[in-house]
């Protein structure tokens, strides 16, 4: 790997479009061995914040940095951060090699290196193939071959799975995660919380950009943890002891509680200790995506009238 700390590191960053404030005061920090999911309704900032940091685009003030130094002042710098922002920069004229070829040159990275990559991306069968035909799937994996080639220890995808095929999708999970597990820090973006609890071990949440919130997935998981659905042919037993314990336990039809304020381990394990048999135990949470709608609501740029449902 060519630097061990591919810490991504932003300050206090901001940036205008004429009247649009896009990032307003925003400050993270992206750690190695996991993958970052960089999350926002469509305007929140995530793009305009990836492209400040590999320098293609300049803040009014504040900080981006990569392994603690601003990406414009990096020589070689595919061998220190690996983008996928547009699928659709390659020239479509070129061949799929000749363009990776021409990129890895120009960092001083050889010509079996193209090869490697072309073979880990899945298009070697269509390398020599003008890149205008391939479809953009191809073009995708054309992308993620290019962030590959300099073997970099920082990787900062821009919505990858955004018109992929399902096998594409989880082509590129896998992928992200591996590259996560060997050390890599990797960001990704997405406006989807149900595609980022497949993926991602830790979440930045941003609106408006500002950050709403940052945490580790299961800490999110946990936070919107619901209830806990148990089936018991002692059900009423068991919600006597449960409300002894301090739990909230409704009785439902059919054998079963609904049970609040304690986990789904300790409801087990006073059962047990009562010898009261339990024929099921469901932790139940709210919806991810539901808890994220409603914190990136007041954030949304467009948002769509309420559906009329009668
Ligand atoms: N080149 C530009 N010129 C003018 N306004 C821009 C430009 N780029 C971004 N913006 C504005 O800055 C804000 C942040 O946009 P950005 O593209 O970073 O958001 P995003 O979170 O990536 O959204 P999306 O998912 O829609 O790409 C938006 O209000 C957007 O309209």
């Amino acid at each position: 790997m060519a630097i061990v700390d591919g810490v991504i590191e932003v300050n206090e960053l901001c940036k205008s479009y004429g009247r649009t404030t896009a990032l307003d005061s925003l400050s993270f920090v992206v750690k190695p061995g996991q993958v970052t999911g960089f999350l926002g309704p469509n305007g929140a900032g995530k793009s305009t914040t990836m492209r400040i940091v590999l320098g293609l685009d300049r803040q009014a003030s504040g900080i981006a940095e990569v392994g603690g130094r601003r990406y414009a002042s990096v020589s070689r710098p595919l061998r220190e951060v690996g983008a996928l922002l547009d699928a659709g920069s390659a020239h479509p004229g070129r061949s799929a090699f000749s363009h990776l070829h021409c990129l890895a040159r120009s960092n001083g990275i050889g010509r079996g290196r193209v090869s490697e990559v072309i073979e880990q991306v899945g298009i070697a069968g269509v390398a020599n193939k003008r890149v205008g035909g391939f479809s953009l799937g191809m073009r995708q994996r054309l992308g993620i071959a290019a962030a590959l080639l300099g073997d970099p220890a920082t990787f900062l995808f821009d919505e990858p799975v955004n018109g992929l095929d399902p096998e594409g999708i989880r082509w590129i999970r896998e992928l992200m995660r591996s590259l996560a597990a060997q050390g890599r820090t990797v960001l990704v973006s997405s406006h989807l919380m149900s595609e980022m609890a497949l993926t991602a071990d830790h979440v930045l949440i941003i609106g408006r950009g500002k950050l709403i919130m940052e945490s580790s997935m299961d800490a999110l998981a946990r936070r919107f943890a619901r209830d806990v659905f148990v089936r018991s042919p002692r059900a009423r037993d068991l919600a006597d002891l449960l409300s002894k314990a301090g739990a909230k336990a409704t009785l439902l039809p059919g054998d079963a509680l609904e049970v609040s304020g304690i986990d789904a381990p300790k409801i087990a394990g006073l059962a047990a200790g009562h010898r009261l048999p339990v024929h099921e135990l469901t932790p139940r949470s709210a919806s991810l995506e539901d808890a994220y709608l409603q914190m990136t609501r007041e954030s949304a740029e467009y948002l769509a009238p309420k559906a009329d449902v009668r």
